[in-house]
């Protein structure tokens, strides 16, 4: 689905877009002065009036897609040498920007294009691994409970008010980014909280933003099939941390990188700890009766909270949701009461509950979005101690993603579950078989005790799951991770309807017979 786009439209100059990226002007420009209403980099996404910008990409250049764009209504072009090349070549008629790195200066483009460039929304930008959909509805939430117009941009959904925008990706490319920005002031949003993927650092998506708070939630093993290597995703992630992107930082010294950007950002430092570190500025101990229940210790304040998401790292998002508040301005007592809403973060730690009076035989039952290593023994862990009888894991691996985690998943998987089903995530493009093998590898190279199989097909491991939850007596748990709120399955290409809510309540609700 497109960004949504502001009602009201302003012009600019092609002109003045051309002198703000240091382009080259050409006759036209000067000669016969042009205006643009908007600007994407997707064909598909052209509406009249647009710039279309005409990327090379890793499996096409845009410019062969520059004819379509036209066809749509596209008055001019933003591209590169051999964009401009291939263009004329194809005799597409439109005048042409033509800078070395489009992508580079897309951002700058379109906050000019949008008027988003003095930013009326306070804007809070939160990066790491695992944790970024959750600390940005825990923060979205509360500051809803507050009063506050929020704006939310992630991997689920955009939230601009009531509308609801389901999410192509985590973080949108900048054209649609400062379009849906536009809207929320247009909207009387107050704030904007917002994921920000490595992906989004490394290809410029968040250009011409300037975040009033940036987090930092944690780093471990995921996308070394785009960065190099740990370093170079860790490179990513920091750039936000950088006064060119953010004003001020919370970020959580729990792991080694993020004391190491604590350490090294150029911006001020605010630092959260779930460990026994005493020097960092925010503390937090948690309630040995009570796991959920926390206090949240500055150096001259004290807070008793409680984290509304099971889990020892949700109490970690709970509080980094917490102090990221009061940075923002809010008193501990307004934090105190607005922390305790449950967000109803979808696909996240998710309860199943089966319909009807059909019965479910005590069993616990979970969907959630773990697919990481850290991730997996995360999320195991925190219902480890909700299991009487067997804890059951659904897990696989998506295709055309880092291979590496692969192993690390199913190790973790074996740690702490006593059951697992190994079966398909996405497989994109790959062998489903061959992805399996490799969870289940990781899964062996643990002297673990716990029962693994293999099950092809996710509906049917998910089935098999719940028979041998029900095999485990009253006060098992069965945890379906990995796809959390995807609504589809893509294989080869296509996108199959597939939500683990719906195939594990249907599992439930017919007791894990197969179909
Ligand atoms: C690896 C990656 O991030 N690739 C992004 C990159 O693709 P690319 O350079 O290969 O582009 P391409 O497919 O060769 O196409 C070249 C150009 O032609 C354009 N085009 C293409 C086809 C067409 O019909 N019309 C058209 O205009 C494309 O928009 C693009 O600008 O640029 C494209 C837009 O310019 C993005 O759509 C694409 O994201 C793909 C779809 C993707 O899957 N990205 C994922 C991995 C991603 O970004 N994930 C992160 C992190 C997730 C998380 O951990 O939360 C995220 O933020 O979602
Ligand atoms: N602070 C955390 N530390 C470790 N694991 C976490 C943490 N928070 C969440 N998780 C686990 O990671 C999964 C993904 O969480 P979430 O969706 O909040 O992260 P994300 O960073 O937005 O992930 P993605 O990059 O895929 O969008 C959760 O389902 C849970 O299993
Ligand atoms: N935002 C994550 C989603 C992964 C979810 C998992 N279901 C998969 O397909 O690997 C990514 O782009 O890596
Ligand atoms: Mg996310």
């Amino acid at each position: 689905m497109s960004a949504p786009r502001p009602a009201s439209l302003t012009s600019s100059s092609l002109r003045d877009l051309a002198l703000l990226v240091g382009a080259s002007t050409d006759d036209w420009i000067d000669a016969d002065d042009l205006f643009v209403t908007g600007v994407t980099l997707d064909s598909r996404a052209v509406r009249p009036g647009d710039l279309y910008a005409a990327l090379p990409g890793s499996t096409a250049h845009g410019a062969d897609f520059a004819a379509q764009a036209s066809e749509a209504g596209a008055v001019a072009v933003l591209t590169d040498a051999a964009g401009l090349e291939r263009l004329r070549a194809d005799g597409v008629d439109l005048p042409v920007v033509a800078v070395e790195d489009p992508r580079s200066v897309l951002g700058s483009i379109a906050a000019r294009i949008y008027g988003t460039t003095d930013q009326g929304l306070t804007m809070v930008g939160i990066t790491g691994t695992n944790g970024k959909t959750t600390t940005a509805y825990l923060v979205a939430s509360a500051l809803d409970v507050l009063g506050h117009r929020t704006g939310l941009i992630g991997t689920v959904e955009t939230r601009i008010g009531d509308e609801r925008i389901k999410s192509v990706r985590t973080t949108p490319e900048s054209t649609d980014l400062h379009s849906i920005l536009a809207v929320m002031e247009e909207r009387d949003t107050d704030t904007c909280v917002m994921e920000v993927s490595s992906h989004a650092l490394s290809q410029h998506r968040v250009d011409g933003v300037v975040y009033d708070l940036a987090l930092f939630t944690n780093l471990s093993q995921d996308h070394l099939d785009f960065h190099a290597d740990m370093e170079d995703y860790f490179s990513a992630k920091a750039q936000l941390f950088t006064p060119q992107r953010s004003a001020r930082a919370l970020v959580c010294v729990d792991d080694g990188w993020g004391r190491r950007l604590a350490q090294e950002s150029a911006v001020p430092v605010t630092t959260l700890t779930t460990s026994e570190d005493q020097s960092a500025d925010w503390r937090v101990s948690v309630d040995a009766r009570e796991p959920a229940r926390f206090l949240l210790r500055g150096r001259d304040i004290e807070l008793d909270l409680r984290s509304a998401l099971p889990g020892d790292f949700n109490v970690a998002n709970t509080a980094m949701a917490a102090v990221a508040l009061l940075l923002l301005g809010e008193d501990t007592d307004a934090v105190g009461r607005a922390i305790l809403t449950d967000p109803h973060v979808p696909g996240r730690m998710e309860k199943v509950i089966a319909s009807g009076d059909s019965a479910d035989d005590g069993l616990l039952a979970v969907v959630d979005y773990a697919h990481t290593p850290d991730a997996v023994e995360a999320a195991l862990a925190a219902l480890r101690p909700s299991t009487a009888g067997r804890l059951v894991v659904v897990l696989g691996a998506g295709g055309d993603r880092d291979r590496g985690k692969r192993h690390g998943m199913g190790r973790a998987a074996a740690g702490t579950a006593d059951v697992v089903v190994i079966t398909d995530d996405n497989p994109r493009g790959e062998d489903a078989a061959q992805i399996r093998a490799a969870v289940l590898e990781g899964a062996r190279s643990l002297d673990s005790s716990s029962l693994l199989v293999e099950v092809a097909g996710r509906r049917d491991a998910i089935r098999q799951a719940v028979r041998l939850a029900r095999e485990g007596g009253p006060g098992s748990v069965v945890a379906v991770v990995g796809k959390g709120h995807e609504t589809g399955q893509e294989i080869a290409g296509v996108i199959h309807p597939f939500d683990d809510r719906d195939e594990l309540r249907a599992a439930l609700e017919d007791r894990g017979v197969s179909s």
